[in-house]
């Protein structure tokens, strides 16, 4: 189930807001210009579907998706526990980091935890299966699928080079576990 946990950022362990509602998810996200949606898509998928036949099968919602941002590209991510890189990808994803587009993910299946850090606040978001979720351009996050990840998302682009990721350097990840 997805779900949202708000802390101050400096009292980990001690959240002031946790919730599984997905309207209340929705809306304090808002409030840091967050999109979060969940999408009761009719697209079903063999567990074993290639990339191209998972972005085919999702064309008119990415479509849709990438008119309304602008976005010039899409692709799919697929962690799966054994992945020869699961490890060095999950550092990577953990350092805290921003974007200079916005972060667009929809979760095909599985599950992980974007974290948002902003105006002294943690906001922790537990994506799953049908979650469309937004991070604006610029705002400071991780993203974290713990040890033996398991999921796959499509991932839209604005941006022509990728996944370009701007590190803070700050290890504040390690003091809010979310798995
Ligand atoms: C679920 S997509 C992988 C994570 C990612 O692309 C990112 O930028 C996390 O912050
Ligand atoms: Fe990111
Ligand atoms: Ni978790």
């Amino acid at each position: 189930m997805s779900g949202l946990r708000i802390f101050d950022d400096n009292a980990p362990g001690a959240p002031v807001l946790d919730t599984g509602d997905a309207t209340e998810i929705a809306a304090h996200l808002a409030t840091i210009g967050v999109r979060f949606e969940r999408w009761d898509s009719p697209v079903t998928l063999p567990p074993d579907a290639e990339a191209d036949a998972i972005l085919d099968a999702y064309r008119p919602y990415l479509d849709r998706l990438m008119g309304e941002t602008g976005a010039g590209s899409a692709d799919v991510i697929k962690m799966t526990p054994d992945h020869p890189q699961a490890g060095t990808l999950r550092e990577k994803f953990l350092n805290e980091h921003s974007h200079t587009e916005d972060e667009v993910r929809f979760f095909v299946s599985g599950a992980g935890h974007f974290v948002m850090h902003t105006e002294g606040k943690v906001f922790d978001a537990l994506c799953t299966k049908g979650d469309l979720i937004s991070v604006p351009a610029n705002i400071k996050h991780w993203f974290d699928a713990g040890e033996r990840p398991d999921f796959i998302a499509l991932r839209i682009f604005t941006d022509q080079s990728g996944w370009v990721a701007h590190f803070t350097g700050d290890a504040i990840s390690a003091r809010f576990p979310v798995t």
